[in-house]
């Protein structure tokens, strides 16, 4: 038996790469002599590496090649069954203070988890190549922009990043040039030759059953093991572009948050731009893309899951999409839902966990009215409409670069952003939320972001539909105690002060009795957003006072042609007192896990909630 060289053995340094003198190459060499892969590979993102990696992915077995002719440029990625989503039970924020992660975060002390992960990635990554991938989340140089490096074993990831971030020799340069940046870790955890220097064959999903998605927020880095998942693996994305930015922001004084970003223009031409934050799955891509039913209407396409706001030199708050691709939710993406998403998925797409038609497509439940009669399953098994389960996986994504979308706004990489006029937060729920709510007052806002409760998804594990507390959709992103980000989103309003955006709660899921949803939703949420418009113009006494916020006036809101009946319309605006003194009590329940972290303000929101029901009950 011939032991393998345990150093990595062979670098490629191209032309285009520069030789790195930073910190960087120091890291990668001692990650590299931990984790002893059999090659290291430096990313300049260009179109060939690009190339290069897709080639790499279908010799191993890892992409299927989709039919060109159909989907040119794109491929299949089947996940290990156990790796289909955000595993949120092993995602950890090790600060150096247990308080700091707070009473919603899995906590470590940091040495104790470096120590159990330094085990892990020892030899993790032997037998594979170990990608140096250095990107920015933000355009390359950019005010508002950071930096960052991910190492990973992963060609999948690799590819991704390039189509989510911004990869290359341009964040290189940066970092070079001494700007700071956040060290990102990966590897699958799954190396190719064990102890023993005996080889295993590889499998088209390496991962590992044990899992870690750690977080160092005091010293920004980010140490992932044991997924290949977007959300597990894709760094630049929740992991650094939400939990640890978050703690960025907080020490900053901005705000880093799981939010779309829209423009929307109105029939005169007058421009708005709106943040809106929904949990996972629960309808970001969908309103970022929104095709209006309302004519004279438009809505463009900024960004679909993360935003980074700062208030600028005007005093106004201004924000980025600092991701450069999508990573959307497949099933219910159809030309009736979302024609915009299916325009952007033409071609160069990478799909995961979708099924694959006869004919080499792909194919997902709502991507097409009528059903295939054979496929392969997201797990390549054989697929006939009367099985009775699904045949793409609940949570199957496709990653795209953002360029390729129809309605993409021509600003949406400018430096400094767009100014913010509205903040919309939702959620999913069948019962007891209305349609729309204007806050009173920011503190008010704040107070229905935090308490913001919705229906769990597939994009996390887990029991779908089960009812959890999700505040501000920012319950498994938050980096540091949820009760100091209520205080910091707190004190950001004092100063933006009559600067401050309008702030709006949705819920487009409100079922009836029999079951249904009671809004259309999809392009007749342009019906929401004119009303949102039309009070962030104040043109005329639109809403009246209601015990959770304000609310649409008798006809201020356009549903003409939707078919409602009145009692539909009520039902989505139905607010029954006993219910909601029933969710304060578990707001207060709710708040009490916090402490006195909790800013007095919410609990003054709170105190005001319930004599208003107390009030509407008589
Ligand atoms: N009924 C209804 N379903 C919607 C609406 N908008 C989105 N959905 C569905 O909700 C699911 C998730 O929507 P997305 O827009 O992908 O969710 P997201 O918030 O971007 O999700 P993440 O990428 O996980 O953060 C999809 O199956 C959509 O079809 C709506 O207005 N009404
Ligand atoms: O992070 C992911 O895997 C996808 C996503 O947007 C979410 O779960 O909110
Ligand atoms: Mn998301």
């Amino acid at each position: 038996m011939t032991i393998l060289e345990a150093r990595p053995q062979t670098e490629r340094r191209t032309a285009e790469t520069p030789a790195s003198d930073s910190d960087v190459r120091a890291w990668v060499d001692q990650v590299a002599a931990l984790t002893q892969p059999e090659r290291v590979v430096w990313c300049d993102g260009s179109d060939r590496e690009r190339h290069e990696l897709t080639q790499v992915l279908l010799d191993e077995g890892k992409l299927i090649r989709l039919n060109g002719e159909y989907r040119p440029g794109s491929y299949l990625a089947r996940s290990d069954p156990d790796d289909v989503a955000r595993v949120e039970s092993r995602t950890f924020i090790c600060s150096t203070s247990r308080d700091d992660a707070g009473p919603t975060n899995n906590w470590v002390d940091p040495d104790e988890m470096k120590h159990e992960l330094t085990g892990r990635f020892a030899g993790s990554m032997r037998g594979r190549t170990l990608y140096v991938v250095p990107f920015s989340m933000g355009p390359v140089g950019g005010r508002l922009s950071k930096l960052g490096v991910q190492l990973t074993d992963s060609a999948y990831v690799a590819l991704s990043m390039h189509i989510m971030t911004r990869v290359g020799t341009g964040a290189l340069a940066l970092i070079d040039a001494g700007q700071s940046w956040v060290k990102a870790l990966h590897s699958v955890g799954s190396p190719l030759i064990d102890d023993d220097g005996a080889r295993h064959p590889d499998s088209e999903w390496p991962c590992n059953p044990d899992k870690y998605i750690a977080h160092f927020p005091d010293t920004r880095e980010i140490w992932s093991f044991g997924s290949g998942y977007g959300g597990n693996a894709l760094l630049g994305k929740k992991s650094f572009a939400l939990r640890i930015a978050s703690v960025i922001a907080r020490d900053e004084g901005w705000l880093a948050e799981h939010m779309l970003l829209i423009k929307l223009t109105s029939p005169v031409g007058r421009p708005f731009h709106l943040a809106a934050a929904f949990p996972s799955a629960c309808g970001k891509t969908n309103l970022a893309m929104l095709r209006s039913t309302l004519p004279g209407w438009r809505v463009e396409t900024l960004g679909d899951d993360i935003a980074w706001l700062r208030q600028g030199e005007d005093g106004r708050l201004w924000a980025i999409n600092p991701e450069a691709g999508f990573f959307g939710v497949a099933p219910g993406t159809g030309e009736s839902t979302n024609p915009n998403a299916i325009e952007t998925i033409w071609g160069n797409t990478i799909f995961t966990n979708a099924a694959l038609t006869d004919d080499g497509d792909v194919w997902w439940e709502g991507m097409t009215d009528t059903v295939p009669g054979h496929l392969l399953d997201w797990t390549g098994a054989d697929w006939h409409p009367g099985l009775g389960r699904p045949a793409a996986h609940p949570n199957a994504r496709f990653t795209v670069s953002a360029a390729q979308c129809p309605s993409i706004a021509g600003d949406w990489e400018a430096h400094d952003g767009v100014p913010i006029d509205a903040i919309i937060f939702g959620g999913r729920r069948a019962s007891n939320v209305p349609l729309v709510l204007e806050a009173r007052s920011w503190d008010h806002g704040v107070f229905l972001g935090a308490t913001i409760a919705s229906e769990q998804t597939a994009a996390a594990e887990g029991a779908v539909g089960a009812l959890r507390r999700d505040p501000f959709a920012m319950l498994p992103f938050c980096g540091y105690n949820m009760a100091d980000y209520w205080a910091h989103w707190v004190s950001v309003g004092e100063r933006l002060g009559a600067n401050a955006p309008k702030i709006f709660q949705v819920n487009w899921f409100r079922k009836g009795a029999d079951g249904r949803y009671l809004w259309p939703g999809f392009g007749d949420n342009i019906r929401v957003l004119e009303w949102i418009a039309s009070r962030l113009e104040g043109t005329e006494p639109a809403a009246v006072d209601g015990p959770l916020g304000r609310v649409p006036a008798d006809g201020a809101l356009d549903v003409s042609g939707l078919g409602l009946t009145d009692a539909d319309l009520d039902e989505l605006f139905a607010v029954d007192p006993a219910a909601w003194q029933a969710e304060a009590d578990l707001t207060e329940e709710f708040f009490a896990g916090f402490g006195d972290r909790v800013p007095t303000e919410l609990h003054a929101q709170l105190a005001e909630l319930r004599s208003r029901l107390a009030e509407k009950q008589g």
